[in-house]
């Protein structure tokens, strides 16, 4: 059986002496997936993000890349891995070229492979005739798909993005949010995508919903709201974080 793009396994993190961020959190992404982390402010996702992408280090539970642990090889598994982070990271004062080439040769592609890669994935977003700008002249939504293509260079397996849509108009969010959808479809590439935004999560996704940093309910959104005894996933969302309210 081919490993999850990603498994997480029984993770715990916490700051210092406050409470726990994460506890005992579970989750697997599978080639093609469109998996949502769904969870209010404050629930941990920015928290697993640091995890995941190894800024922060875990000292207990597992995740695997590709079936690849990243504790015990961190460079072969994140080399499978493209980040979004929440806040954005292009260097504002070089052009979008200057950026995707300066990432792709971080991750040692020739020179030749990135320029067709940087092209073909600009291209794919629309952005194709803005390669020389200085990304300071770029729209925040357009930043984002340079972000996204640049996440791309290297072809990874599995892509994590943060809350990518912040900030963001909702014609901007609506085209990152369907482009990353379409990446899932026909390249089969696999997806966490956190958000406390429900309308960014289609009735094909998966879900995983986690709240005070635990998992509440995961599956695909149909499954999700069977279970929680409710019609849209915004009723399952308001059920399953008013039940641990209550
Ligand atoms: N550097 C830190 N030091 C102490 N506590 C922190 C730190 N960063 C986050 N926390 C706490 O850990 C918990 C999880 O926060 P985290 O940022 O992971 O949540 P989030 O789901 O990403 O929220 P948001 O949607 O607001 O980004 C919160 O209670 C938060 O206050």
């Amino acid at each position: 059986m081919t490993a999850p793009a990603l498994s997480v396994e029984s993770l715990s993190y916490g700051y210092g002496r406050g409470a726990f961020a994460l506890q005992d959190v579970s989750l697997a992404v599978e080639a093609g997936s469109f998996t949502a982390l769904l969870g209010p402010n404050g629930a941990g996702k920015t928290t697993l993000f640091a995890l995941i992408t190894r800024l922060f280090e875990s000292t207990s539970g597992t995740i695997r890349i590709g079936g690849v642990d990243l504790r015990a090889e961190p460079t072969r598994a994140l080399a499978r891995m493209g980040v979004v982070f929440q806040q954005p990271t292009l260097d504002l004062d070089l052009t979008v070229r200057q950026n995707l080439l300066y990432f792709a040769a971080l991750h040692g592609l020739p020179r030749r492979t990135a320029q067709a890669r940087a092209l073909e994935a600009l291209e794919r977003m629309g952005m194709a005739e803005r390669i020389d700008e200085t990304v300071r002249r770029l729209n925040g939504g357009h930043r984002r798909r340079v972000e996204l293509a640049r996440a791309l260079l290297h072809e990874p397996a599995l892509l994590v993005l943060d809350e990518p849509t912040v900030g963001l108009d909702v014609p901007a969010r609506r085209a990152i949010v369907e482009h990353v959808h379409d990446l899932c479809r026909e390249r089969g590439i696999a997806v966490l995508w956190a958000t406390h935004l429900i309308d960014e999560i289609g009735p094909d996704d998966r879900v995983v919903v986690i709240h005070r940093g635990r998992i509440r309910a995961a599956g695909p959104v149909g499954d999700v709201n069977r279970d929680a005894g409710a019609e849209t996933l915004t009723d399952s969302f308001n059920r399953l974080i008013a039940k641990e309210a209550a």
